[in-house]
């Protein structure tokens, strides 16, 4: 490693440009022309935008605004991903419920079948698959089809009984918009897809209590089977007059009569209102017992356990957790520490992530997360490309043995199946304000591991730097400071003028302790207008003798990024208009203007289709 970071020049190998200012938020790439020549060209656009138009929903002639982009119809196809779950068209949301069941795993999603918006025709869509990833398209599970659901399908759970029966209770929109809960289990049990699904005849099975609103009570949850007295506790989300986000709990032996406890699972520190798709479960505290996935609903709390009720944030649209304890005998949720309780501290992901759940793979063993990544696009763009939001892959949730303050999140070993071609980069010295672009091919759909060292020097020369640095609040990737940033840029055109950056920023404080940031910068990911375009992230713990270690997951329209081996997560969408299909491109990059970051390992795959279909011999929607 070099001594000295003030006397060393970057080496000629590197690619040149350094990384300038943000672009402009929304440009037409058009050289200046007349405004008539403007005017042609743009009708011209518009026409062939709707002539080509891949959803065929626009009918009507569309006007371009000014920040419209004219995508063609390559681009938007493009967007579509390859390894990600997704319907064939219109829009999903909420992951409702999954299961291990007779050799499938089954997924339940928000589906609206019409469209590519939330409306009141919000089904529940249905899939199955033999390893989390390659998935086949099944008919609807359930529709909006009685009164107490006549304006929705909403989410709910479905809970494997330990005599083998399933259940699955959902949230309805009624023709008044009450929520109502409400009760379905499948035909047939012999049926290894599930395929048919019947409403109990007494439903809705609850409504909302005294005191709660009819709009604040949904997404129902059966967390907890007690076999002393073979009673479910179920737990559902709401709201108190204060704003208070508080989760109601009822018990039930047979899943049609419920008993409202009087005392209440947690309400939040801080007013944080409508607490929606609610979750609770145990991690292991201990390495020995750190790689089982605990099922919540038979373990019982003791030692070598800790509880993460979590909880996604109605007001904000973010999904947050807390570590805490859970007493069964009140039926309480105490958090470790009330000033990082559910919606002020720790979040799953601290990009595009919503209404997630989780379930416990009994084939596995383990505890799987699933959350909804919506668009940031507009509502226009989704209509021309006929669907909107994608499920993140699914990701395994383990608590953190060596921080002991936060969970791990890690993309399920299933997606190592889909790795392909392979480079592999070992010690690339990156000088202040270098780039160095990875020569990987088409960068579209990839796996990239990366692990970085800052020199040590540097860090020792640095006494305070960057106290109050906060990823959302700086100007990305192009913000320099002494110790960062460094990372990647993924769907990079050649110029750089497109990129997404994921990467590290460290800062000393005032009390001489190093703090690691951890930042995805959207600003510059698409030349494109009317898309929100944020810098994301957190701090993330980074203990002593650790590499700064990132993983990437890029496909097509949808970056996830792993920092620490998953002790924070960054989900980004991105629409790229020029770093698409075989112009799509990965660089290194340390923009850190006092020291040289090695790149000591970067390992890149390659990552195949999933190619999800329709299960053969039957029409899903
Ligand atoms: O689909 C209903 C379930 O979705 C949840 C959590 O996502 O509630 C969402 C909510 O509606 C908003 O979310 C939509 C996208 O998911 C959005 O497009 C729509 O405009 C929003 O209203 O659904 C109800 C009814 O509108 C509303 O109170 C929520 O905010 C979950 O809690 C529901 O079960």
């Amino acid at each position: 490693m070099a001594s000295s970071t003030k006397d060393v020049e970057a080496p000629p190998t590197l690619d040149a440009p350094l990384l300038g200012p943000a672009a402009p938020r929304s440009r037409l790439r058009v050289a200046p022309v007349s405004l008539s020549v403007m005017a042609f060209l743009l009708v011209a656009i518009a026409a062939a935008v709707l002539y080509y138009n891949p959803g065929g929903v626009a009918s009507n002639l569309m006007r371009l605004r000014e920040n419209d982009y004219p995508w063609t119809n390559d681009m938007l196809r493009w967007q579509r991903t390859g390894f990600h779950f997704q319907p064939g068209k219109n829009f999903q949301a909420d992951p409702n419920a999954a299961m291990f069941y007779k050799g499938w795993y089954h997924f339940f999603y928000q589906y609206n079948p019409t469209g590519v918006a939330w409306d009141y025709t919000i089904s529940w869509g249905h899939a199955v698959s033999k390893d989390l990833l390659h998935w086949n398209y099944l008919p609807m599970a359930l529709r909006p089809d009685h009164w107490y659901d006549r304006k929705g399908v909403w989410s709910g759970y479905s809970t494997l009984l330990p005599d083998g029966r399933i259940v699955v209770l959902y949230t309805g929109g009624t023709k008044e918009l009450v929520q109502v809960q409400n009760l379905a289990v499948p035909v047939n049990l012999s049926d290894p897809l599930l395929l048919e699904w019947k409403k109990s005849h007494v439903n809705p099975i609850l409504v909302p209590p005294p005191g709660i609103e009819d709009h604040d009570f949904r997404d129902p949850f059966p967390v907890w089977y007690n076999e002393s007295d073979s009673r479910w506790h179920v737990v559902i989300g709401s709201k108190d007059p204060e704003h208070y986000g508080i989760v109601l709990i009822y018990t039930t032996k047979d899943f049609v009569n419920f008993t409202l406890l009087p005392n209440i699972l947690h309400s939040t520190k801080q007013p944080v209102g409508m607490l929606e798709c609610v979750d609770l479960f145990p991690v292991a505290t201990t390495d020995s017992r750190a790689n089982q996935a605990l099922d919540m609903t038979t373990m019982r709390p003791g030692p070598g356990l800790k509880y993460v009720l979590k909880a996604s944030m109605d007001d904000e649209r973010h999904d947050y957790y807390a570590l805490g304890s859970f007493d069964l005998d009140s039926f309480t949720f105490t958090p470790d520490d009330e000033t990082i309780d559910v919606g002020i501290g720790l979040r799953y992901d601290w990009g595009k992530f919503y209404a997630s759940k989780t379930f416990y793979d009994q084939e596995k063993q383990r505890r799987v997360l699933w959350g909804y990544v919506g668009e940031v696009d507009s509502k226009r763009d989704d209509a021309l490309k006929g669907w909107a939001s994608l499920q993140n892959i699914p990701r395994t949730i383990l608590f953190d043995t060596k921080t002991k303050s936060n969970l791990i999140l890690w993309p399920v070993e299933e997606v190592e199946s889909l790795r392909t071609i392979n480079k592999n980069f070992n010690s690339i010295p990156l000088y202040p304000g270098s780039t160095y672009q990875l020569d990987v091919g088409e960068a579209t759909q990839l796996d990239i591991v990366a692990e970085f060292e800052v020199d040590e020097k540097a860090i020792e020369a640095t006494a305070e730097a960057d106290v109050t640095y906060n990823c959302s609040t700086s100007g990305g990737a192009a913000n320099r400071g002494v110790l960062g940033p460094f990372g990647l840029l993924v769907l990079a055109n050649q110029e750089l003028s497109e990129q997404t950056a994921t990467y590290f920023y460290v800062s000393r404080g005032i009390d001489g302790n190093l703090r690691t940031h951890f930042c995805q910068d959207e600003l510059r990911s698409s030349k494109a207008g009317a898309i929100t375009k944020r810098v994301v992230g957190s701090t993330v713990p980074v203990l002593h003798g650790e590499t700064w270690a990132l993983r990437i997951l890029v496909d097509h329209s949808i970056v996830e990024s792993f920092a620490q081996r998953g002790r924070a997560v960054a989900t980004s969408r991105v629409y790229p208009t020029e770093a698409i299909y075989s112009s799509a491109r990965v660089f290194l990059f340390n923009n850190a203007t006092d020291a040289i970051v090695t790149a000591k390992t970067v390992n890149v795959w390659h990552i195949n289709s999933t190619y999800n279909h329709v299960f053969p011999g039957l029409v899903a929607p």
